[in-house]
């Protein structure tokens, strides 16, 4: 992504007498963010992802920057004459992919959300789960500049769950930017490098990057380039980091966000060189109560 996306002063209503959804908004979205919003049902969450998606314009005010952009809505119009193959090789090709690249990139996609196997089935007759794989598949297959996510794990079973949550820090980790609305307040927690409230028309920003994530921790030994600071994706998933030799680092993080914080590593610019990692033992304490991050 070249340059911030912003909305500047941004309203929007529906109708000309309407009443204003938001009114008065100014937010920046800058590369290699992940950023969540949150709020109450109807106070224009998925109004606003629209808005930052480029797919509405704002009543007043301005939206500036043009990145490269893929958007799951909230309701995903599966009813389509296409096969969830045929489907996502269509997108690729409009997404400016080879039919061949973007046939061998939409079956990769289909794989590592569990749809392989419905590959060749209509999208009309696609379980409402696998109907959202192929929803989240659309949006990743094109490596957007950024990332918006509208209840996009609303469906998915816990494999392809996990497998959004590493989709999404690769996206970050390789300098995209990622919005997304969730009501699991355990969805990416800790993660987040901002966490907005939608209410009364307005944004509030939550202090810090929203909650840590808990849960038992997993030990992480890890060498990377010589002088080499740990990339932000991994900074932001780990509990404590110690550095015991330079560029070598013991890190603790929950077992839940393992997957993330490894991912987030091995997709590092140089990649990183991951030594050990030992799974939580059934007395360690859960990281809750552990507090401050490096
Ligand atoms: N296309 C539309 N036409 C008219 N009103 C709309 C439209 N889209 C949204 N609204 C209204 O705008 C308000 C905010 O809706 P929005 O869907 O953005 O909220 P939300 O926070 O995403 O809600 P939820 O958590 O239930 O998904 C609601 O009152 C809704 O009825």
């Amino acid at each position: 992504m070249q340059r911030d996306l912003r909305l500047i002063g941004v309203g929007r209503r529906y109708g000309i007498r309407g009443p204003w959804v938001l009114r008065g908004v100014d937010l920046t979205i800058a590369p290699a963010t992940l950023t969540r919003m949150e709020g109450a049902n109807g106070t224009g969450k998925s109004t606003l992802l629209r808005l930052l998606a480029r797919l509405d314009t704002p009543t007043e005010g301005r939206v500036t920057g043009r990145p490269r952009t893929a958007y799951v809505p909230e309701r995903f119009p599966s009813a389509l004459p296409f096969t969830a193959l045929g489907y996502l090789t269509h997108l690729g090709t409009v997404h400016g992919l080879s039919r061949t690249t973007a046939r061998r990139t939409a079956g990769t996609w289909l794989e590592r959300f569990g749809a392989g196997a419905h590959a060749d089935t209509p999208m009309a007759r696609l379980s409402k789960g696998s109907s959202q794989k192929v929803a989240v598949a659309q949006a990743l297959l094109g490596e957007p500049e950024l990332l918006v996510l509208d209840e996009a794990w609303t469906g998915l079973d816990a494999a392809a769950r996990a497998e959004l949550e590493r989709a999404v820090a690769e996206r970050t980790a390789a300098g995209g930017a990622v919005v997304f609305v969730d009501h699991d307040p355990r969805r990416l927690a800790g993660a987040p490098d901002a966490t907005y409230t939608v209410r009364d028309g307005g944004l509030e920003r939550r202090t810090g990057g929203g909650s840590s994530p808990a849960g038992p921790l997993a030990q992480v030994t890890v060498q990377g380039p010589a002088g080499g600071a740990l990339p932000p994706d991994a900074t932001r998933t780990v509990t404590t980091a110690e550095e015991p030799t330079p560029g070598s680092y013991r890190l603790a993080v929950p077992a839940s966000h393992s997957d993330v914080l490894l991912r987030a590593l091995l997709t590092a610019r140089p990649p990183w060189h991951v030594v050990s990692v030992t799974p939580p033992s059934d007395d360690d304490p859960p990281s809750a109560d552990l507090g401050s991050r490096p």
